[in-house]
């Protein structure tokens, strides 16, 4: 509707100065008036004040995915401006002129930034038409079930799809949506713990104007609420529409309603796996209300619905959890298959594929590739003489010291198999291999393990065989440890202790 189109000039005038924010929709037109509160409240220009649908929804305020606007909005405002009303009569009799009532039945109103927005719905306005007649009451609980209907099923479609980041908003907004339905003041969800012996309030919804509690009703033991515990326990249920009225058994759960202002509550238990896991619920503060049928449904249904969202995220997290463990078992595995059982460093089998992979690197990259494998020498009479546990401890030890030496990345240290190691230097020419050698030579003197039936030392020793060469695309890995096998073969005849290069 254009201002043009009316020939009553107050009206429009009357809506503009209203203190409070208001969008007017004709039946029969897509177009929407603000009035100057709502524009001032959408950032809008004070003269553009028809907009289309599509106009509204682009509006960051009313955008679901702007984390400032009141989620709740969102959806009510559309229902109401694409058909859905709740009819409560808009008194304007402060106002000369009585037509007005005539068009203004209020079809949502909710509050957002402290300013009241309220949607309009009225028939074509026109001047001659005789006064329409309120909504009849049965009607408007009609229209105002099927209104919260509508919601609840935005809401439960938001949460069966909802990520981890965004529950809390969701289940804010369902709360949202009961306090508003059942005209309540606070809403909020209670959780118990596993043992049914505390409750935390972990959601709460407040009209505003209406103080919270949340902070302090966390860890609350039920043996402090004995009557509320078992009620809600055996019934599912904790409806009382005077707090003044409650038995003198009561007297704790009192105390408490009282301290919090409360005159009226409703609480429904949910459910987990037929298990009681908490509560939903919603107070009067500022007034008394005698629970209807309607309220005692829509909060079951809001009851149910977080119940069983709460129930599938954690059926998700505790899934997630076990993904995680089986990656880490499987991590673990694809290490212990790459480990030798006695040493803990990288075995035959992570020796063999590493060597594969560098060969193509260095072939790829014109690099030259070192090898070295490593025997310990007269090794069969330290264990005849020490015995094989001392002999399992040298190997360890030398493990562990080899290990410890390549630094550089694709380096590695493996055991070979029984008492030979080997390492691999990727980019390594004969002087950087020779220089690892000795090395290797320097720790197995520090190691100093003692070796009397040695005729070598009187300590440790071990022979060292070294190949190096650039690989080319038709190198092979047997090409290099064929190589340096040789070399430590002679190394071996040559009196042992002792490494050798082998000719490239
Ligand atoms: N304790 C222990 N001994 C092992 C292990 N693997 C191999 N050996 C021993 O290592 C010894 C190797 O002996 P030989 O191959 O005869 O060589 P060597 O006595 O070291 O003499 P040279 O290599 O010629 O200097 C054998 O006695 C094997 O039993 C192991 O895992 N633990």
């Amino acid at each position: 509707m254009s201002k043009q189109d009316v020939t009553f000039p107050h009206f429009w005038a009357v809506l503009d100065a209203l203190p409070i924010a208001l969008l007017y929709k004709e039946n029969t037109r897509a177009a929407v008036f603000a009035n100057q509160a709502a524009l001032t409240l959408f950032q809008l220009p004070a003269q553009q004040n028809v907009l289309s649908i599509s106009q509204l929804q682009q509006l960051p305020l009313l955008n679901p995915d702007n984390k400032q606007a009141f989620d709740l909005l969102h959806n009510p405002l559309l229902l109401a401006l694409s058909g859905t009303a709740l009819q409560q009569l808009i008194q304007l009799n402060n106002y000369d002129n009585p037509l007005l009532l005539q068009s203004t039945s209020v079809a949502l109103s909710f509050t957002l930034h402290s300013i009241n927005l309220v949607t309009l719905q009225p028939k074509a306005l026109n001047t001659e038409m005789p006064l329409q007649p309120a909504l009849l009451p049965e009607q408007a609980e009609i229209e105002e079930a099927l209104a919260f209907d509508k919601l609840m099923s935005l809401i439960s479609t938001q949460l069966i799809n909802v990520q981890d980041d965004k529950l809390d908003q969701h289940i804010e907004a369902a709360l949202a949506a009961i306090g508003e339905f059942c005209h309540a003041d606070r809403s909020y969800v209670f959780l118990f713990n596993a043992d049914l012996t505390a409750m935390s309030n972990t959601h709460e919804w407040v009209r505003s104007g209406i103080s919270s509690h949340k902070a302090k009703l966390q860890h609350i033991a039920l043996q402090a609420m004995p009557y509320f515990f078992q009620k809600i326990q055996q019934e599912l249920v904790f409806a009382v529409n005077d707090v003044a009225s409650l038995p003198a058994e009561a007297a704790a759960e009192q105390q408490e309603f009282i301290a919090e202002d409360i005159q009226s509550v409703l609480c429904c238990a949910m459910l987990n796996n037929d298990k009681l896991s908490g509560f939903v619920g919603c107070d009067m503060v500022s007034r008394q209300r005698n629970w209807t049928s309607n309220d005692l449904r829509r909060m079951k249904l809001v009851g149910e619905m977080i119940a069983n969202t709460l129930q599938n995220v954690s059926y998700r997290r505790s899934l997630q959890q076990m993904q995680q463990q089986l990656l880490q078992a499987n991590l673990e595995l694809q290490k212990q298959a790459g480990q030798d059982g006695l040493t803990g460093i990288a075995n035959r089998r992570q020796f063999d594929t590493s060597l594969q992979n560098e060969l193509q690197r260095c072939a790829r990259n014109n690099l030259p590739l070192g090898l070295l494998l490593l025997d310990i020498d007269r090794f069969k009479l330290y264990n005849d003489h020490y015995g094989h546990q001392a002999g399992d401890d040298a190997l360890k030890c030398i493990a562990q010291a080899l290990d410890k030496l390549p630094r550089r990345n694709g380096e590695l240290a493996a055991r070979y198999g029984g008492e030979e190691f080997a390492i691999i230097l990727p980019g390594s020419d004969t002087e950087a291999c020779t220089e690892m050698a000795k090395q290797i030579q320097q720790q197995l003197t520090e190691l100093a393990i003692a070796h009397q039936q040695s005729d070598i030392a009187s300590v440790v020793t071990a022979s060292i065989g070294i190949a190096t060469s650039t690989p080319n695309k038709h190198s092979t890995c047997a090409d290099f440890i064929s190589a340096a096998d040789k070399a430590l073969y002679k190394a071996k005849a040559n009196g042992r202790n002792q490494f050798i290069i082998a000719a490239q």
